[in-house]
């Protein structure tokens, strides 16, 4: 059987996304798209040469018998509404990050997704398919370094427009370093406080820049997280783990290395869409298998997505309070097994 997806969101990643089903992944086909700018909806059906068609809305989308799975790749905010209208209409899901942009959405759709005694949803949580994180996962796992003690993860972007807000650091960027620590570690979080080092000249009005978050985890791990999203050099990607014996670091995937004029020199990736490509098609990869053979999706579930937006609530509380802010246990919502 071949997974016919909708899609919801033809902006950046939505677009990725589209071109990786159609192009490098096999067993899916993009039948239906939509977005609220029709304009780009249209420029993404020209610019991929789509065989799709354009809905002027995601109910109608939704109402296509055809349609087996959708993809939304939205902005966050429309995120819940769009998982529960796909969870009504009975379509798999592959939403990105976040699940939802509030706690309360996200327990609304697990529960959603419980009624139906189904796996339906999964979250674009990539970066537990990449082949780095992976890595670093068996080798903590190995127990050859002892216990993990500390984790250092940073997280820099080249630079962001206006709209990215101080508060967006958490669900927009953070969120990635709350999942995979999560998946990583085998632990739930405890407890966060935010430090803000002097901001750079680059931020704008309503952004500081950089953040600093740190954690507790429930078993004493410290998991200290930078969030630099004008950092002007590139995209850049780091997680070291220190052991009792040993520290194990991920390193970036670096294709080139230049000697030249006296120097020698590895060029950096600017974004997301190289660093992570081998990450988002294997994501999107699984979840076409899984569906396929009509196990529903096996990736990050909606149980996961609530627990990233949880921590990340608990980690906006915290930008605006001087101390250490608990963070919730985790409720439970429900979850029906998943
Ligand atoms: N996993 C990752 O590494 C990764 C990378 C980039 C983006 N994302 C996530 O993907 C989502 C989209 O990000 P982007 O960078 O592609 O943003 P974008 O602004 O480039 O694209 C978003 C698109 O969604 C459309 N849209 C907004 N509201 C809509 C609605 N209610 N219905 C239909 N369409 C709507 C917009 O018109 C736009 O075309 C965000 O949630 C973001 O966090 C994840
Ligand atoms: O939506 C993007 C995406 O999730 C990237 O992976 C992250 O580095 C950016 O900060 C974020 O804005």
């Amino acid at each position: 059987m071949t997974v016919r997806f909708g899609v919801i969101g033809t902006g950046a990643i939505g677009t990725e996304h589209i071109r990786r089903v159609e192009h490098r992944l096999s067993g899916g086909k993009v039948v239906a798209v939509t977005d609220i700018s029709l304009e780009a909806a249209r420029r993404c059906i020209d610019t991929l040469r789509l065989d799709a068609q354009l809905y002027e809305s995601e109910d109608e989308l939704f109402q296509d018998p055809s349609i087996d799975a959708v993809i939304i790749a939205s902005s966050g905010p429309a995120h819940e509404g769009s998982v529960l209208k796909a969870i009504g209409a009975g379509k798999y899901v592959f939403v990105e990050k976040p699940l939802a942009t509030t706690t309360d959405g996200c327990v609304r759709i697990v529960q959603a997704e419980a009624r139906t005694g189904r796996r339906l949803v999964q979250v674009g949580f990539m970066r537990r398919y990449d082949p780095g994180y992976r890595a670093l996962k068996s080798e903590i796992q190995s127990g050859r370094y002892g216990a993990p003690l500390m984790v250092r993860c940073v997280h820099r972007n080249a630079y962001v427009d206006e709209r990215y807000t101080t508060e967006m650091a958490v669900l927009d960027t953070l969120i990635h370093e709350i999942d995979i620590v999560r998946w990583l570690m085998e632990d739930e979080f405890d407890s966060v406080q935010v430090l803000y080092p002097k901001s750079t000249r680059h931020a704008h009005a309503r952004l500081k820049d950089p953040q600093i978050f740190n954690f507790f985890m429930q078993s004493g791990v410290v998991v200290m997280a930078e969030v630099f999203v004008n950092c002007q050099y590139g995209y850049d990607i780091q997680c070291d783990v220190v052991c009792e014996d040993g520290v194990i670091s991920i390193t970036s995937p670096q294709f080139l290395d230049i000697l030249h004029a006296g120097l020698r020199s590895h060029p950096l990736m600017q974004d997301w869409k190289l660093r992570f490509a081998d990450a988002y098609d294997a994501e999107l990869q699984d979840f076409i298998d899984h569906v396929e053979c009509g196990d529903g999706p096996r990736g990050p579930s909606s149980v996961d997505g609530y627990i990233a937006t949880l921590v990340g609530d608990a980690c906006v509380s915290a930008q605006t309070s001087k101390g250490w802010v608990k963070i919730p246990q985790i409720r439970d919502p429900n979850l029906g097994g998943f």
